[in-house]
């Protein structure tokens, strides 16, 4: 049976504000940021593993998560055309029902701050939740706006009861929704990295937004918290979120499994494996695990047909995609490029010699009935 009442006084106190938080969470945008180079798993688990600590807490409801690819004028080492990396992004999200893409950033000419990018986004929530609102107020919300209107002539403001506060603040988040920046310890950790962010941007952040943070193998978000004073000042709009799961996946890494001709299944949705071999990205020329493999049934999908307003967008299945002479061997603790397997065997064509050889060797087994669950 539940314990229905508090049992201490912090138990009451903490009851009776989740008791207001909950009947009334904020609601809330997750914006993740960052180059999805390509998108992993890894950056879908964060968004589903902020959501449910959020939900937790009772304070909040998530409305829905955007991932922003930065555009390619951010100029980052193996930073593939934003229009291959928004395709993955694309493909990848078919299997969220929560989760968008957002292009504008990624349409700019010029690498945007990230504090634009969330100044950005609050205005566009802002405006879709403004004409959400307006045409059909419920009666409660006419109420609650008519209280809200009363009250809040400025000279009566410092005369208003907390109760009237209340009354305002609570009418006033129901409908407003913020936008905070969903980021692994790695982002939150590269504010003291001296030169790359602003002071005022990263005040904006935390101060105006907020920020939900992953933990991340290697990192300790909790102390770079407490030995930064602007982030201890507005530590209330930090949320950190412990991942138990240890997963500690990145496109680096990928990238250079792609490149030694390693297996990166089950690291990536499938239709993104798909489009990195039907298009010949990261140099998966020589990767046995992704050209021996019969596309996933979903490989027809994996050229998408997102509409690009500023750039020639990807190139067909066939098509060779220029390859930056700095992707290979920048890494100076890389080996040169794998020699090519022998079992190469280029899957972009239909090659019925090799289907056949294939199903030859396929058996078929016979399950009894009870062990088909
Ligand atoms: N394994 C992970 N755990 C927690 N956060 C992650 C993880 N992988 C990526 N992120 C977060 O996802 C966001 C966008 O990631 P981004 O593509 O820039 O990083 P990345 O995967 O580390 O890429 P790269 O290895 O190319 O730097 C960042 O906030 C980053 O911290
Ligand atoms: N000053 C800034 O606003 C600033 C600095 C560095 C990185 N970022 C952002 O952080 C994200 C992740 O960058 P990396 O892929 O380099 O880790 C990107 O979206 C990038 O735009 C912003």
């Amino acid at each position: 049976m539940t314990d229905e009442f508090p049992s201490t006084t912090e138990d009451a106190a903490a009851r009776s504000d989740s008791e207001d938080t909950m009947s009334n969470p904020t609601k809330c945008v997750l914006l993740a940021c960052g180059s999805f180079n390509p998108v992993t798993n890894m950056h879908l688990r964060m968004f589903e593993i902020a959501r449910d600590a959020l939900h937790r807490t009772q304070k909040f409801s998530v409305v829905k998560g955007i991932i922003s690819p930065v555009s390619d004028g951010y100029g980052k080492k193996d930073l593939l055309p934003a229009s291959h990396r928004c395709e993955m992004l694309k493909l990848a999200l078919k299997s969220s029902n929560w989760i968008n893409m957002d292009t504008w950033e990624c349409e700019q000419s010029k690498w945007t701050e990230t504090a634009k990018v969330l100044k950005y986004h609050q205005s566009k929530v802002d405006r879709e939740s403004n004409m959400r609102s307006k045409p059909a107020p419920t009666k409660k919300r006419r109420k609650d706006l008519r209280n809200v209107q009363i009250n809040s002539n400025d000279n009566d403001y410092d005369d208003m009861s907390v109760d009237d506060h209340n009354a305002i603040n609570a009418a006033l988040k129901k409908d407003s929704v913020s936008v905070r920046l969903l980021c692994g310890a790695d982002l939150l950790e590269s504010f003291g990295t001296p030169g790359l962010w602003a002071d005022k941007d990263i005040e904006e952040i935390v101060g105006k937004y907020g920020l939900v943070c992953i933990t991340r193998e290697g990192s300790d978000p909790r102390k770079f918290i407490y030995e930064s004073d602007v982030l201890s000042k507005y530590q209330e709009n930090i949320i950190i979120v412990t991942e138990w799961i240890f997963n500690d996946i990145s496109s680096t890494k990928i990238r250079r499994a792609l490149r030694r001709g390693e297996s990166v299944k089950y690291l990536l949705q499938d239709v993104v494996i798909d489009y990195i071999r039907a298009n010949h990205l990261y140099g998966v020329e020589d990767n046995k695990y992704i050209n021996d493999i019969i596309p996933s049934p979903v490989a027809e999908n994996a050229v998408s047909d997102v509409q690009w307003p500023n750039s020639e967008g990807p190139s067909s299945e066939y098509e060779e995609v220029p390859r930056s002479p700095k992707r290979i061997n920048e890494d100076p603790f890389d080996g040169p490029p794998s020699p090519k397997s022998p079992r190469h065997v280029p899957c972009m064509g239909p090659d019925l010699g090799s289907l056949v050889r294939r199903v030859r060797n396929v058996r078929i087994i016979a399950y009894a009935p009870e062990t088909c669950v």
